[in-house]
């Protein structure tokens, strides 16, 4: 079987040696990026990118994202990290800084639908996702031997509605503990609030409507019922709530009378493909903030 030999995976991640970013939400205030920004002159850090928002400014929440270098940053992360914790505690911060250079590893969960899983496949061929596939996890064997060909660890985990608990388990085994995100590529099983709790703000699922419209099982032939004028696609990061966790990004195409089922699949699986696939870039490039239960996303 030929292996899909990986062009360009460098992504530019060497190029980024002193590279860090760091996510930051708190109550809003007078004096916050002064003081960001003071602290990481202070340090001898370059900033490259900030970005900030405030929702609600009377009394609301405050957002921001920082890129900057700094000289030596490996051997000096954990002391930034542990420097930084006094300004945070002052500003009531939640707030993480990550190396650039550490890319994050996906945990990718497909059923049978292959779309959204060779998008993200390509992009990461192609060198476009800044990140390592780690895993590919599915209830069925269909995707087995085209992941297998990226040179891609396949596990296949069969679940019923009886064995779900264990099955579970079992997909946490094969994941580990050095997962930082999992993508649900059209995996069709509902993932248990235990297993959501070890993941919080760390799944992201691609729904097949737009948002809120259509939850559920279905959604195409519920738009078909309906008779819309437009479908979408909902990446969003997985809750307890079925459908109803904070949205990270979504698209629409215009369909008419003339589109049945099929054809609403056909042209919805584009959409889906495309959402997940940005949904997953910004994430890995630390540009999503969850708040209550929506995002902010530093584009
Ligand atoms: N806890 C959550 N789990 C999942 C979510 C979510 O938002 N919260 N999104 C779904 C994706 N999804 C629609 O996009 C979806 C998938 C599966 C089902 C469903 O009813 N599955 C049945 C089994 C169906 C089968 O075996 O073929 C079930 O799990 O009992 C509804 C919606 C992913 N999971």
């Amino acid at each position: 079987m030929e292996l899909h030999v990986k062009r360009n995976n460098s992504s530019g991640v060497e190029s980024y040696s002193n590279r860090a970013r760091m996510l930051i939400s708190c109550p809003d205030g007078p004096g916050i990026v002064a003081a960001v920004s003071h602290f990481l002159y202070q340090h001898g850090a370059n900033i490259v990118q900030s970005d900030q928002y405030t929702m609600d400014p009377d009394g609301g929440m405050f957002f921001m994202r920082v890129e900057f270098d700094l000289p030596e940053l490996g051997d000096r992360l954990e002391e930034i990290r542990s420097l930084f914790g006094g300004v945070a505690e002052r500003f009531k911060m939640n707030w993480k800084i990550f190396n650039v250079r550490h890319k994050k590893r996906l945990a990718i969960f497909v059923s049978k639908e292959d779309h959204c899983l060779v998008e993200l496949l390509w992009q990461w061929q192609a060198g476009d996702l800044e990140a390592d596939i780690a895993l590919v996890v599915s209830n069925h064997f269909d995707m087995k031997s085209y992941v297998e060909s990226f040179g891609i660890p396949f596990h296949h985990i069969p679940v019923t509605a009886d064995t779900k608990a264990e099955a579970e388990k079992r997909q946490l085994e094969v994941i580990g503990d050095d997962i930082d995100v999992i993508i649900l590529a059209r995996y069709m099983q509902i993932i248990s609030p235990s297993f959501i709790e070890h993941y919080r703000h760390q799944i992201i699922n691609i729904h097949h409507s737009f948002l809120p419209a259509f939850i559920g099982g279905n959604p195409y032939a519920q738009a078909y019922q309906r008779g819309v004028k437009i479908i979408g696609a909902t990446a969003h990061y997985v809750t307890e709530e079925l459908d109803g966790g904070p949205i990270i990004e979504q698209d629409v195409q215009r369909v008419s009378h003339g589109d049945d089922v099929i054809e609403l699949k056909r042209i919805g699986r584009t959409i889906e493909r495309v959402v997940l696939a940005r949904a997953v870039k910004w994430h890995i490039e630390d540009r999503i903030l969850v708040h209550q239960n929506k995002t902010v996303v530093f584009k």
